[in-house]
């Protein structure tokens, strides 16, 4: 079987007849009505739309953040909807990344503490996972900084910190919400190099949120939401 053909038969991720509404006072806000996506392992997605289109939603539906109305979202063949929200946040720890447009990094630890977190509450922290973190503080230019609080690094640095902090686990998937949507153009552009070289590095799946027309062309491939569909298109 071609290679494509082969990952297409196990996609990393699944997303099958989703559907989602919100209660908006007295009517109803339709956002998706039996959407069905498919994502292969290794893929890096640009999810594109206009404001309100449903983005954010829809990766909060695929990290099992929110709950659709009915439809499945399938990660490497765990059927989200059949586990318990407990089971669900596990999952979600273990195999998915985030990275926001706020960085939000905890502000009361220090840079090495965020950077060590989503391991340390998967009672992952063992002496070679902390060797592998000081190397990742390295590799993003920022292990100078391992003893720094949040509020004194930059907005790029601390998107930088917030990136390595999401994939230290290494993550199948990776979910970026407009990662560069509050830096300058010279630190967002330093952000994706970052993002994209470790995403490579780990074989991750990514599927990144943007307005960014340039952005978006770095993609393997660009998915945009318009009506509550979805439009699949080359870079
Ligand atoms: N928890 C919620 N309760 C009610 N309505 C919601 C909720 N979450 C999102 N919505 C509504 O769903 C719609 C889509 O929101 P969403 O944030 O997914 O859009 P988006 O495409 O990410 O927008 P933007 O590009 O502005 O970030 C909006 O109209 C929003 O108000």
């Amino acid at each position: 079987m071609p290679v494509a053909a082969r990952l297409n038969a196990h996609p990393l991720l699944l997303v099958r007849r989703l559907t989602k509404s919100y209660r908006e006072g007295e009517s109803t806000r339709t956002l998706f009505t039996a959407l069905d996506l498919q994502v292969a392992r290794g893929e890096r997605i640009a999810l594109l739309g206009r404001s309100g289109s449903g983005k954010s939603t829809l990766l909060n539906l695929i990290s099992g953040i929110d709950r659709p109305d009915q439809g499945e979202v399938i990660i490497d063949g765990t059927v989200l909807n059949r586990l318990s929200e407990h089971e669900r946040t596990l999952f979600r720890r273990t195999h998915i990344g985030f990275v926001f447009q706020f960085f939000n990094l905890i502000a009361t630890l220090n840079v090495l503490e965020n950077l060590l977190l989503p391991l340390e509450l998967q009672g992952r922290l063992t002496p070679g996972e902390t060797r592998r973190a000081e190397d990742l503080l390295d590799q993003v230019g920022l292990r100078d900084r391992a003893t720094a609080f949040p509020d004194r690094l930059s907005g790029g640095e601390q998107q930088r910190i917030a990136i390595a902090r999401a994939l230290i686990h290494q993550p199948r998937l990776l979910l970026a919400d407009e990662p560069t949507g509050n830096l300058d153009s010279e630190s967002g552009a330093q952000a994706l190099e970052l993002l994209d070289a470790l995403v490579r590095e780990q074989g991750a799946t990514l599927i990144l949120v943007t307005h960014s027309a340039e952005v978006a062309r770095r993609a393997d491939r660009i998915l945009t939401i318009r009506d509550g569909r979805i439009e699949s298109s080359a870079p």
